[in-house]
């Protein structure tokens, strides 16, 4: 990250400073799931320790949802403001974003990459220990600490587990010539994309996943002229066709060029700020910088899995329910992976939701050992097992118009053997012409067939990021349309949308 100075305060939390080096709990990775079980287990009284070796409050904190979100939520509001007559004048013929001021206030929401204030709120809050350096599993129950720059590694034991919330990293992908580009400056990943201060002229965006797609809506609103490969035959590609063949048009709108069905194969430097791009259909494209959105792998390489019978090299960790890792030999689990680091549908909500599972099984088990005296064990303590998480796994890409989807797609519940059906609306409702003029806007549920229940929804529509939390309501309830129809939304609201799949539905 050529741009930006990184503060981490190696020394405030050097483990030589350690007065205990035995914790209940050793977590390990300061990202949003590791901050989230610190705060569950330290509260009930469990000693705990979280070792961090970068920015506490990792990925997602600093170089991933936040940063992103605070970049795009002055797209939306200026492309919602420009739906709106009254509105639409106020802000008058800008097409584009102010893109210093939006650089200042994304700047002030990261507290400019200093960890300082996010470690006293959230640290601060839990009362666990924070340690930093690099962690590795060394044993059962057992993880060293090697400061950064150094490489003395200092010993760690936990009484009852250890929890691995180390997160990912990206993947690179192929691309002949790769190599020869600059980091950060030439060949950007996501932690340069979100923290940059100046619009590159143009950005050749490889992988039209969430981050490429996301980015693209950005860059693009920022005046850069932005060209989005895929190898897919659609942007989004596991999300329904529908929402995503909108989006895609208002990418291009917004005069982005999307290549679909083809690769980046080979880059070179031709000129200062120039770099040229082949194409695997022959095309020839040129930029001045290549960002790679590939996708990421669980961060399990170097990560000592081999000293418990386990395996590493950037696999996930293979967990069950209680999001417990079998380690060979052992009877009583001890080692639980939580987050980005177990491949387990890698968002922030995600990750934060098997820590609290993973967090009320290791209470229960610190309970069982009779330390139920010293624990003030939270209300819920109970709930030590998830649910099947592709049924309800929700998500939302925060391009223009916002996609929300939970559940499956038709295509998903039809390859998982499911009978299922579409339901689909458009947004032409009251609602919806209160809130703006000629807004894009598309939903569907998908359903089983015979029995009506609810397998799936997903919502295309501005400003729509909330759209699918009732859906997911109703597919973990069990919900059919029979009992949906008694879901009243008011009225005149863009939530209307609920009745419309009713009555397209026949009900
Ligand atoms: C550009 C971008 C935008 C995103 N937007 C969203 C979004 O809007 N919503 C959403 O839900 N998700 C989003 N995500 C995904 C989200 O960032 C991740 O799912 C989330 O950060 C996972 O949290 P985590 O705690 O598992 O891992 P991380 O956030 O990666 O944190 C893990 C931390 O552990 C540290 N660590 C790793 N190994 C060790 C070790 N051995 N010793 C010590 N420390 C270690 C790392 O330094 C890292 O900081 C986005 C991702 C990207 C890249
Ligand atoms: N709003 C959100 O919740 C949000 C936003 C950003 C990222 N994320 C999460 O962060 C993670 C990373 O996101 P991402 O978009 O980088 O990854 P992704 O895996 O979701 O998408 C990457 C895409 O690139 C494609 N691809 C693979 N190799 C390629 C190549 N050589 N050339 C071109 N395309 C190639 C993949 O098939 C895939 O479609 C995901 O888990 C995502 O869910 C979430």
């Amino acid at each position: 990250m050529a741009s930006r100075n990184i503060n981490v305060h190696p020394t405030g939390y050097h483990p030589s400073l350690l007065a205990e080096t035995t914790f209940d709990i050793i977590i390990i990775g300061g990202g949003p799931v590791g901050n989230f079980a610190e705060g569950r287990l330290a509260k009930a009284g469990l000693s705990v320790a979280v070792i961090q070796h970068e920015l506490y409050g990792g990925e997602c904190h600093f170089f991933g949802c936040i940063p992103s979100k605070a970049l795009l939520r002055p797209v939306e509001a200026l492309e919602a403001a420009k739906k709106v007559g009254g509105a639409r004048e106020a802000v008058g013929s800008k097409t584009v974003v102010d893109h210093n001021a939006v650089f200042n206030r994304r700047d002030k929401i990261v507290d400019n990459w200093d960890d300082n204030n996010w470690i006293s709120v959230s640290n601060g809050s839990s009362g666990a220990k924070l340690v930093r350096g690099f962690a590795r599993i060394e044993g059962t129950r057992r993880v060293s600490v090697q400061p950064n720059g150094e490489t003395q590694r200092y010993m760690l034991d936990a009484r009852i587990a250890v929890v691995a919330a180390t997160g990912s990293t990206p993947i690179v992908p192929e691309i002949a010539g790769i190599e020869e580009l600059i980091p950060g400056k030439e060949l950007w990943i996501n932690r340069d994309a979100v923290a940059f201060d100046k619009v590159p002229e143009s950005l050749i965006i490889v992988g039209a996943g969430p981050v490429g797609c996301e980015m693209a809506t950005f860059y693009s609103a920022v005046g850069s002229k932005v060209t989005l490969i895929t190898p897919h035959a659609e942007i989004l590609a596991t999300v329904e066709r529908e929402a995503t063949e909108i989006v895609r048009k208002s990418l291009e709108a917004h005069g982005v060029s999307v290549k679909l069905s083809t690769r980046a194969v080979k880059v070179k430097k031709v000129a200062a700020n120039s770099l040229a791009v082949e194409l695997s259909n022959g095309e020839q494209i040129t930029g001045s910088v290549l960002m790679n959105a590939v996708g990421r792998r669980p961060r399990t390489h170097d990560f000592g899995l081999e000293t418990v019978g386990l395996a590493g090299g950037g696999l996930p960790l293979k967990t069950d329910a209680s999001l417990a890792v079998q380690t060979p030999g052992s009877t009583e689990p001890w080692l639980f992976a939580v987050g980005d680091v177990n491949g387990l549908g890698s968002t922030t909500h995600m990750g934060v939701y098997q820590a609290r599972i993973a967090s009320n099984t290791i209470l229960s088990i610190a309970k069982k050992q009779d330390q139920a005296a010293k624990l003030d064990l939270p209300t819920g303590v109970s709930v030590t097992k998830s649910k099947h998480l592709d049924s309800t796994f929700p998500r939302v890409i925060f391009t223009e118009p916002n996609i929300a989807a939970v559940g499956h797609t038709l295509a998903s519940a039809q390859t998982a053997g499911l009978k299922a059906k579409a339901v689909d609306s458009n947004f032409s409702i009251p609602g919806t012409w209160l809130y703006g003029d000629e807004q894009p806007g598309w939903a569907r549920w998908v359903v089983e067939e015979g029995t009506e229940k609810l397998l799936g929804a997903t919502f295309c529509c501005i400003e729509g990021s909330e759209f699918a939390n009732a859906s997911q309501v109703a597919i973990m309830q069990g919900m059919a349309l029979t009992d949906m129809v008694h879901v009243v939304p008011p009225f005149p609201t863009r939530g209307e949308v609920w009745t419309y799949l009713l009555n397209a539905a026949g009900y």
